[in-house]
């Protein structure tokens, strides 16, 4: 076999690599006019290398950017250096339809790309190779380990019957209106409620009847404050801010939810039977409330005392006087 003979065969294998490989080669020149076109890009671009080649990049794909693509493949030719384009940046250079039978989920191929020079035999570099790698897998399962992630802070911050935060989900808003308002010198209550002898409704009503009251509240809540600023604090116990409320506008505020409660009764007339009723703790925020978590407490104090003065009731709590 001569020297020639195998240099030939050398480039009818290289050519059926190109033709084959599962990335994309397209060679550009100065004008980003197509000169190669390979297998890769025929099948996903639907656009054979007859036609596309001779063709304006940015003319045969007007989604491209060509100012973005330019800036990206200039140093390419001037410097003969590599430069990189990746999917968290911009999900795509061409737009192609995401044929992975897996991650099917998306509409459309995410992609890497490399710029290479090509040096010519005087050693100028008048072409670049764009190669485009199909990620669409690691881009799939990376949104997918976000959505779960983002999934597995909701269950824990939220509560699954009332929809509300739960104690862990709310403190952080408690944190944040308490410096906010502190900061700013605004008015900003605090109350924390809690059902009166609810072991009793259980005993007489059931389990499952007390959990539909329990939802029942958490709905009351979320129509009068929405969900950002209530949560389920505990089993029968519930908490809201009431931002610009002084203690005597929260009192009322909180008078009016014992309204609310009681109105959940309605149909139980019958004496000696179990009543959903609730007590209710108010604390206003006072300049010497040094955290949120003294407020808290503040407002459970109240609770307490609401419950010990005969329950179904209101206590606002009193600050020293300044
Ligand atoms: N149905 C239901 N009941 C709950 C849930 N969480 C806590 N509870 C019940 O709430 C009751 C709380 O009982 P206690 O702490 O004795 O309070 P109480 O009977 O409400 O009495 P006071 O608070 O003193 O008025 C218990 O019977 C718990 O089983 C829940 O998710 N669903």
């Amino acid at each position: 076999m001569s020297e020639t003979h195998i240099e030939i065969g050398d480039i009818h294998w290289l050519m059926d690599i190109l033709q084959n490989i599962d990335v994309g080669l397209v060679v550009l020149d100065r004008d980003y006019n197509i000169h190669v076109w390979n297998g890769f890009m025929e099948s996903h671009s639907a656009i054979s290398p007859q036609k596309a080649k001779g063709q304006n990049l940015f003319k045969l794909f007007e989604e491209i950017p060509e100012a973005w693509f330019r800036q990206k493949s200039e140093p390419v030719f001037q410097l003969k250096t590599r430069t990189f384009t990746i999917w968290e940046q911009r999900p795509y250079l061409f737009r192609f339809k995401n044929s992975r039978p897996i991650t099917g989920r998306t509409a459309f191929m995410f992609q890497n790309t490399s710029i290479i020079p090509l040096e010519s035999l005087d050693r100028q570099v008048n072409h670049i190779c764009v190669i485009i790698y199909d990620v669409t897998d690691i881009a799939v399962s990376r949104a997918d380990v976000k959505n779960a992630n983002k999934t597995l802070t909701e269950i824990q911050s939220k509560d699954p019957l009332t929809g509300l935060w739960n104690r862990a989900g709310w403190e952080p808003q408690l944190i944040q209106q308490f410096n906010e308002c502190q900061a700013a010198g605004n008015e900003c209550s605090l109350v924390t409620f809690d059902l009166d002898n609810f072991r009793a409704y259980n005993g007489h009503f059931g389990h499952q009847q007390g959990d539909q009251v329990l939802s029942n509240i958490g709905k009351l809540l979320e129509k009068a404050v929405g969900l950002r600023l209530s949560a389920r604090l505990g089993g029968e116990v519930f908490g809201l801010l009431l931002p610009g409320q002084n203690g005597e506008q929260a009192t009322a505020t909180a008078e009016k939810l014992r309204r609310a409660v009681l109105l959940l009764n309605s149909g139980n007339d019958t004496p000696n039977i179990p009543k959903i009723t609730a007590s209710f703790g108010v604390a206003s925020l006072a300049k010497d409330t040094h955290s949120a978590h003294e407020w808290l407490q503040s407002a459970d104090k109240a609770l307490y005392h609401a419950k010990e003065s005969g329950r179904n009731q209101t206590t606002l709590y009193q600050h020293r006087p300044s």
